[in-house]
């Protein structure tokens, strides 16, 4: 159904929407504009106010001088200077008032600019880190990116420049228009004759272009994500050796942006000609018309005069106005991007009316849980898992069997298809994210740190903690040793040259993170493919403090975490085939003893 269909962030890769969708995308931009208009609403009626009058100033100026040359010489030859004089300070006075309030209207439309994208620039970071994992997994980085970027930078062009030139421009126009009307209604009906082959050319040039502006930034948002994607994994490029074959890709997309932009190049070259002719042969009829009109003596040459100016100056915007309609058109539809991303849902929503978790013990139970990704294949059929409080579990099975699938839905990064998984017997659904936060962390592989110093990288896990705490913390892990090696301890920025952490230290910080948080719950996901076997020690060491006295779920990938468990989950394609304590399942005949036995192979 053509209602639903573009929602959100869908449909953002095509260009060729039926009527009913444009108007519904054009709408969604409209309210999005409006709602950034509405606290800035007083400006706004000054600006217009200022604009109008301003504009009106500057087309007083050819009836001036018309009045000038046709009342005010004539009295002259009479010695009577006063109708030329009033003439010369109208005009003054026009003019330094119509670049008094262009100069006011110019800062306040800055003003109103900035103010518009400050708050745009907000709601979609907020919106952006709001949104559920889910979202984030399909929608990629660079799409992301584009939209904070490129996207809000195509909106700021817009408004710096662009947008004064249109409201002035039409603005311009309507009143040139108007003068033209008062002056010589004769030289009025020639302008509005000229409008038919104005209003076709710029319609051809409206129609062709829509097109190909959408393609330019569909090529253009092409390239930045093929940047971003190659930058973000420049390691396995570099260890794959995919340069050259990436290279091939990039310069494809670059081709294909530049051929999009000659287009945009070859819609102007006819449109700009175009818009010069009507408007010269414009002045020409109607200053032939006029000629003759003042050779027989119905016009006089003042209104001659005025008349060719405002004709001429009627079709001076338009040719600005063709120049930022590009502007405007980006502008437009980066507007329609940013407002489908804002107008995503998360997947995971907050509680409506949560209910309050004061302390928790940590007892995790999936009841009657059935899980698939948004729209995709069951991954995990429907099952039910006790975990008491205090359990230490680990999850093992083959690459793809649902581990982290589960791991997730513990930690409410998704919810689950059908049935619920609790906390303390409360649905994590009903609790508030913030009681669910401080319940359960989740410690991914990657073990990610934010620019900062390694304290502040700890005290995520406590943002109000003291520096003794955050010490304590990485003391309990083992890691204070090696913070207080680093250049400057704990002060020591890891983004920093000198302030570069290896792979087990940078666990180990998040290790101390994770227990300065402090959770009911710790979930897991261990890496092991980057630690050496003494750094692996001391990670060992380091999870067994961690894991002491809270529910922990680790996804296990070694032999030596599996035996520190309470209990092993063996699962295999989505099911939990075997359940119980490390010893048990090795004497048994199962997967998880012949999966035992290689491990033990592989150390002998
Ligand atoms: N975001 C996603 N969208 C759709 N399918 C997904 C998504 N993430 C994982 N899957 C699918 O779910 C299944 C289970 O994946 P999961 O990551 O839970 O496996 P795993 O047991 O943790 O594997 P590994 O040990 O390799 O990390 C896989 O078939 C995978 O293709």
């Amino acid at each position: 159904m053509s209602q639903t269909s573009v929602t959100g962030t869908s449909g953002e890769e095509r260009d060729d929407f039926s009527r009913a969708e444009s108007r519904q995308i054009r709408s969604r931009s409209l309210r999005l504009l409006g709602s950034l208009l509405e606290p800035l609403r007083a400006r706004l009626v000054v600006g217009i106010v200022v604009i109008i009058v301003s504009t009106a100033a500057q087309v007083a100026g050819p009836a001036l001088i018309a009045f000038g040359i046709d009342r005010g010489l004539p009295s002259l030859m009479k010695n009577d200077w006063m109708p030329l004089a009033l003439a010369g300070a109208a005009y003054l006075a026009t003019g330094v008032i119509g670049a008094a309030l262009v100069a006011w209207f110019t800062v306040l439309s800055a003003r109103i600019s900035q103010a518009v994208l400050l708050d745009l620039r907000r709601r979609v970071f907020l919106q952006t880190q709001r949104l559920s994992l889910e979202f984030h997994e399909s929608y990629t980085s660079g799409r992301i990116i584009s939209r904070q970027t490129s996207d809000l930078d195509s909106i700021r062009e817009l408004l710096d420049s662009g947008i004064n030139n249109l409201v002035q421009g039409a603005l311009y126009m309507v009143f040139v228009g108007l003068a033209l009307l008062l002056v010589d209604p004769l030289s009025a009906a020639v302008l509005l004759v000229s409008l038919v082959p104005l209003a076709i050319l710029t319609r051809w040039f409206q129609l062709r272009s829509q097109r190909v502006f959408r393609q330019t930034r569909t090529a253009s948002a092409n390239v930045i994500v093929k940047f971003v994607e190659t930058m973000t994994g420049i390691r396995a490029v570099k260890a794959f050796r995919t340069e050259t074959r990436n290279e091939g890709d990039f310069g494809e997309l670059v081709e294909d942006y530049r051929q999009v932009n000659a287009r945009v190049i070859r819609l102007f070259g006819i449109y700009n000609p175009g818009l010069v002719l009507i408007g010269n042969v414009t002045v020409a009829v109607v200053l032939l018309v006029g000629g003759l009109r003042v050779f027989e003596g119905q016009l006089a040459v003042g209104a001659l005069l005025a008349v060719v100016l405002y004709t001429r100056r009627f079709f001076d915007p338009m040719e600005d106005m063709a120049m930022f309609y590009n502007s405007y058109q980006s502008a437009a539809a980066a507007l329609e991007k940013i407002s489908g991303v804002l107008e995503e849902q998360p997947s995971v929503p907050d509680p409506a009316a949560p209910i309050d978790l004061w302390t928790s013990k940590g007892h995790v139970r999936f009841s009657d849980v059935e899980f698939a990704y948004a729209g995709d294949r069951v991954i995990l059929p429907t099952f039910d898992l006790d975990i008491p409080a205090g359990q230490t579990v680990a999850l093992v099975g083959s690459t793809g069997a649902g581990k982290s699938t589960l791991a997730k839905l513990v930690s409410r990064f998704y919810d689950p298809s059908t049935g619920e998984v609790s906390l303390d017997g409360i649905d994590l659904r009903s609790l508030h994210p913030k009681d669910l936060r401080r319940a359960i962390v989740m410690v991914t592989q990657e073990a990610y740190l934010f620019s900062g110093t390694v304290a502040d990288n700890i005290a995520i896990g406590k943002p109000d903690a003291s520096f003794d705490e955050i010490t304590a913390a990485a003391r309990a892990v083992g890691a204070h040793e090696f913070i207080e090696g680093l250049p400057n301890g704990y002060e020591t920025d890891v983004n920093k040259r000198g302030g570069r952490v290896s792979a087990g230290q940078r666990q180990l910080i998040s290790f101390a993170r994770a227990f300065l948080a402090d959770p009911a719950v710790l979930i897991l996901d261990e890496a092991t493919a980057s630690l050496d076997i003494p750094s692996e020690r001391l990670v060992q060491n380091a999870l067994q403090t961690l894991l002491a006295d809270r529910t922990a779920i680790i996804i296990a990938h070694r032999l030596s975490t599996v035996a520190i468990a309470d209990r092993v989950l063996v699962m295999e394609h989505g099911r939990i085939v075997e359940d119980g304590t490390p010893a048990d399942l090795i004497a048994g005949t199962g997967r998880f003893a012949a999966l035992h036995a290689s491990w033990r192979e592989s150390l002998a």
